[in-house]
């Protein structure tokens, strides 16, 4: 279920008087989705998304989010463009909620990537690492302050193997090593945030969706967040997969040698992020938060075979 605040058609067309759209023809709630209110929005002028913004996301930085992604858009990158209205805002509220109109973006997700599709997802990714390189951002809202006061929370809940589990990793990652390069991430390009159109062998991206955990970090980050996800095998890192995914990453955007040493521990923190977000959301799920609790123990399993790598650099084929 997502569409936790409803819009009547009513209220659509009022609030499409401010948009330079024409009168709906279509409005269609999206079921896919676990955060917002989305609807799938025909007007006159065009297919859109309408988006009403739940309680999990943080209002304050809804500007930032829909600057970035008009930002990424112009440039190229293909996530939904936010549709200005006649007086330039994009934000506006419709039924008590933050909202804002997008472009309707092509494809589906795949749950089952393809090496191709891998691939694809690793070129889009250093894309827009290179497309967000110098947008002024704020620190992602996942970085290491939020992790220490979620793990400072979470730890005397635990289990007493998860809490040990939980203080071994921390102290093992400790202070970064060296400087990596950095920009804006998206911070969550999970399957589900990807639509592709063609076949799994000949992929084109249709779209890179749901910036709302975005901002400043290490790309390295970014790009271990979605190796984790894309790429794991029942825990283990799947190479058939693992491998397209970093060697498209690399001929758009080359990792550094800094990069390549810090790979082992930026995959295990990438793991330790989402371990502790699941935790955080089955042990204290905010009161008026819809987010759906989505399973601790899988990134726990993961977490615990990023650990039984070792600390080896990365090596590209
Ligand atoms: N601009 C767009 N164009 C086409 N489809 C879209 C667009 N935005 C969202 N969708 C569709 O709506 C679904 C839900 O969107 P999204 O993933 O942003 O949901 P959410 O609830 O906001 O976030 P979460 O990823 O946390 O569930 C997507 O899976 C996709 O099918
Ligand atoms: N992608 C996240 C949920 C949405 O941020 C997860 O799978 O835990």
């Amino acid at each position: 279920m997502s569409v936790f605040t409803s819009v009547s058609r009513e209220q659509l067309a009022v609030w499409l008087e401010a948009y330079d759209l024409g009168a709906p023809t279509a409005l269609v709630g999206i079921a896919e989705g676990v955060q917002n209110s989305n609807f799938f929005v025909d007007t006159e002028r065009g297919r859109h998304v309408l988006t009403l913004f739940e309680r999990g996301v943080d209002a304050a930085l809804l500007p930032f989010y829909l600057d970035l992604m008009a930002h990424l858009a112009q440039h190229g990158i293909p996530c939904p463009a936010p549709r200005p209205m006649r007086d330039g805002r994009l934000l506006g509220e419709l039924n008590g909620r933050p909202a804002a109109l997008f472009s309707r973006l092509a494809g589906a997700s795949v749950l089952r990537p393809t090496p191709a599709q891998c691939a694809a997802a690793g070129a889009a990714l250093a894309r827009l690492h290179l497309a967000g390189r110098d947008f002024p951002a704020p620190p992602h809202p996942r970085g290491s302050d939020w992790v220490a006061a979620t793990a400072a929370r979470l730890r005397p809940l635990l289990p007493a193997a998860d809490a040990a589990l939980l203080a071994d990793e921390l102290a093992a990652q400790g202070a970064p090593a060296a400087a990596l390069p950095a920009g804006v991430i998206h911070a969550d390009l999970f399957r589900d945030n990807v639509l592709f159109v063609g076949d799994g062998d000949a992929p084109r991206i249709g779209g890179l969706l749901d910036f709302y955990f975005a901002g400043r970090g290490d790309f390295l980050f970014d790009l271990a967040i979605v190796a984790n996800d894309w790429c794991d095998d029942d825990g283990g890192l799947d190479a058939i997969r693992l491998q397209p995914l970093l060697a498209a990453y690399h001929a758009a955007r080359p990792l550094t040698a800094a990069e390549l040493a810090a790979w082992p521990r930026q995959l295990r923190a990438a793991a330790l992020r989402f371990w502790l977000s699941r935790l955080e959301d089955f042990h204290c799920p905010q009161p008026g938060e819809t987010v759906t609790v989505r399973d601790p123990d899988a990134y726990r399993r993961i977490l615990l075979a990023r650990r039984a790598l070792g600390d080896a650099p990365l090596r590209l084929a």
